[in-house]
């Protein structure tokens, strides 16, 4: 596990852009695509908008990316709370990507489980297996009570062992949503966690310093059998390590 420090999120968004060109260019240059996976929140907004601009632009061939959501929230794909709506706002509207690379969730359909299920087999289609999709890149955000994608403290989420994605009913409005399982997340080939804000200082302590209690912290399930994790912070969210970097 990577543990690296910014000062601010600029800083923050720089290094994850720079970050995700590596990871893009080896899994492209190692299996001629990069599948990616993205989160919701506030965080990346920087991040997101970054990649459509240069540098970093002109250094991922996105015609080769396929884009999923590791959760969504329930809503309609144009609402604010949407995390498509947010991606597709700030980076993929200015992209040359065709509609067949956005792998948006199917989370506005009323059967929440007939989605999650229909989601699973969209994504197994594009990776070419009936097994559990390995992701390039699942990118992640952490809530100040430990979640990671739209697994919470005490969920039945949390001991899915079966379905890839899953519906839930969250305690963060808005509270139904379909999110990615423990054993897909656990698959990935990389990920990386971006986090910021003094509300989470605590969290971020318990997480990375704290004994394995994902019950309690629930980014802690993510420990990729054959992965690397790579988390960044800003300075505000990483005040309790005791290791600053
Ligand atoms: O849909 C979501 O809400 C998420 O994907 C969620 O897991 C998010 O990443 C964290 O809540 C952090 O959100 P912020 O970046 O806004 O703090």
């Amino acid at each position: 596990m990577d543990v690296v420090i910014f000062s601010d999120v600029a800083q923050l968004s720089e290094a994850a852009a720079e970050y995700i060109v590596r990871v893009a260019q080896e899994s492209i240059a190692a299996r001629g695509r990069f599948m990616l996976a993205l989160s919701g929140g506030s965080t990346p907004r920087k991040l997101y908008a970054m990649l459509a601009e240069e540098p970093y632009r002109n250094q991922i061939d996105w015609s080769k990316v396929e884009f999923f959501w590791s959760d969504e929230r329930c809503v309609p794909s144009d609402d604010a709370e949407s995390n498509y709506h947010l991606a597709q706002q700030v980076m993929l509207s200015k992209l040359q990507v065709a509609e067949s690379q956005i792998h948006r969730v199917p989370a506005d359909e009323a059967d929440r489980d007939a989605a999650s299920l229909a989601y699973a087999q969209e994504m197994q289609r594009a990776f070419g297996t009936t097994g559990v999709p390995r992701f390039d890149l699942i990118q992640l955000g952490m809530g100040p009570e430990g979640h990671t994608a739209s697994l919470f403290p005490h969920q039945a989420s949390l001991e899915e062992s079966d379905r890839l994605v899953m519906p839930v009913t969250v305690p963060k409005p808005p509270p139904p949503r379909l999110t990615f399982t423990p054993v897909l997340l656990n698959a990935a080939i990389h990920t990386l966690f971006l986090v910021t804000g003094a509300e989470k200082e605590e969290a971020v302590q318990a997480v990375i310093e704290g004994p394995y209690q994902p019950e309690e912290y629930p980014a802690q399930i993510v420990r990729p059998t054959a992965g690397e994790v790579t988390w960044m912070f800003d300075t505000a969210a990483a005040a309790r390590l005791s290791k600053q970097k």
